[in-house]
């Protein structure tokens, strides 16, 4: 192992150029539907046993790295820097630098593509990017006028002065904030927002419901054949995702009640089946440069190329909410010089399996290629046997700001065990949509 200080030796400028930055591995816990195994589990608790599993993994005991960047979707106040306290309570350094970055269910993938920036600068040698996230331990918020009250009470400084600011507590007061799945400018959950979308693209139910028995199917199969075993640590008695439904059929989802756009008549289409659950989870994925992967005789699964970040104007505009990756991932592709049939692998995230679908019909409709990505036609068809092909968040589960390290540690390794094809390094891309009308895609290669 290196020397704790080792990490921050700076390279001299002049031999900074874009180096490689890649991808050592990664390490979640299952994923637990909220309620369930990791009902008392705080967001530090699951982030530190996520780093703690990839120390374990890699030999990183007391390792300095040069930066942790992860983050929590819905994250409790007193958490004002998650990932450092995180740190500061797994088996890494405490030299380590570490900070929280937000951008929802992009979170993780944001971490990983900014954290390579760096590492291609040579500004840094090896970071690790994550994200986490509690749907059991939600932040509930007190009423202003209970909040008021409070920070009065905190205030005073005789018993009197205190019981009199303790009478002026009202039943109303009492009614907690809670936090919502809902779009500040709509109002309307994101389940709503996708049921529009849906609809809009004319997505039918066995359409969706035959994507999400494929994402359970794929995911238990690849959990069968111990695929996950090195990227997954059992953690508070769970050993695999416990949404993962390995014995569902498209008979059983069919009897399920449509749950978002219920007014939508024969196109309420969105179900518990085909979207996904609330979940909370932990993923953490380890990048380097070669020459520290190689210093410390790590494995290199693949290398990160490129990320784009996009965001639609879903309030004024026709654009669904979490179709901003429908317009990133052309602006991705055009700039490597590739198009999706170039794609080995594509691992779009499964918010709701209408996100997807819509998605896919967007890139093979010719108007929206002609009027809205300003091509001569469709942007193309994506080869379904390409496609989350060891399951994704349907079957998974996804725990918002954890998503993106799960689906950059998997594809890793799927391009990793594939190598070359047509003798060039096999590819990858990871599509991620996000709340506030944003997505966020990058290219990974094998190696
Ligand atoms: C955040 C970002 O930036 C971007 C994004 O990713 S957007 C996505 C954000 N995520 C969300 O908004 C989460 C949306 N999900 C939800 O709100 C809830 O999970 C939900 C409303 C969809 C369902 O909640 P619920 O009713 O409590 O679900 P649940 O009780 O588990 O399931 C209902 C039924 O479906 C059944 N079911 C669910 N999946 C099934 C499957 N694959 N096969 C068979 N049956 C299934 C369950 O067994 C259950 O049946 P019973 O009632 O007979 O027990």
């Amino acid at each position: 192992m290196s020397s704790p200080t080792a990490e921050n030796t700076a390279r001299p400028a002049a031999n900074r150029g874009i180096r490689k930055a890649v991808i050592v591995g990664g390490n979640r816990i299952p994923f637990a539907r909220s309620g369930g195994a990791y009902a008392h589990a705080s967001n530090q608790d699951m982030l530190t046993a996520a780093l703690d599993g990839l120390v374990a993994r890699f030999g990183l005991q007391d390792e300095a790295i040069g930066e942790v960047a992860a983050g929590a979707v819905l994250k409790h106040s007193r958490d004002f820097n998650l990932t450092r306290e995180a740190v500061l309570g797994s088996a890494l350094s405490a030299t380590t630098p570490a900070y929280d970055l937000q951008q929802a269910c992009a979170t993780g993938m944001e971490a990983v593509i900014g954290l390579s920036n760096k590492i291609k600068l040579g500004q840094i040698n090896s970071a690790i990017a994550g994200g986490v996230d509690s749907a059991s331990d939600a932040p509930i918020a007190v009423s202003e006028g209970l909040r008021t009250i409070l920070l009065d009470l905190n205030r005073a400084k005789s018993l009197t002065d205190k019981v009199k600011i303790l009478g002026r507590i009202r039943p109303k007061d009492l009614s907690p904030d809670a936090p919502s799945t809902g779009e500040p400018r709509t109002g309307l959950s994101m389940g709503e927002h996708q049921a529009l979308t849906t609809a809009q693209w004319k997505i039918s139910r066995e359409a969706q419901d035959e994507l999400a028995l494929a994402s359970h199917k794929n995911m238990a199969a690849a959990y069968d054949r111990h695929f996950f075993d090195d990227l997954v640590t059992p953690y508070r008695g769970l050993t695999r995702d416990s949404n993962l439904r390995a014995d569902s059929t498209l008979e059983k989802l069919a009897k399920l009640k449509p749950v978002f756009g219920k007014n939508l008549g024969d196109a309420a289409t969105m179900t518990a089946g085909n979207s996904t659950p609330l979940t909370d989870g932990a993923s953490a994925v380890l990048l380097a440069s070669e020459d520290w992967a190689q210093a410390h005789d790590l494995p290199m699964l693949a290398n990160v190329v490129d990320g784009e970040a996009g965001a639609v104007d879903f309030v004024h505009g026709k654009d669904g909410l979490l179709m901003a990756p429908a317009f990133a991932v052309p602006r991705l592709l055009a700039r490597n010089g590739l198009t999706l049939a170039d794609l080995d692998y594509l691992e779009i995230h499964e918010a709701f399996a209408g996100t997807v679908l819509s998605t896919l019909a967007a890139w093979e409709d010719e108007e929206f290629g002609k009027t809205r990505l300003g091509l001569d036609g469709a942007f193309g068809t994506v080869d379904r046997s390409r496609l989350n092909v060891n399951g994704s968040s349907l079957a998974a589960g996804h725990p918002f700001a954890a998503t993106g390290g799960r689906l950059v540690a998997t594809l890793a390794k799927m391009l990793s065990e594939r190598g070359q094809v047509d003798g060039r390094p096999a590819r990858g891309l990871i599509s991620v949509c996000a709340a506030g009308g944003q997505g966020v895609v990058a290219l990974l290669e094998a190696r």
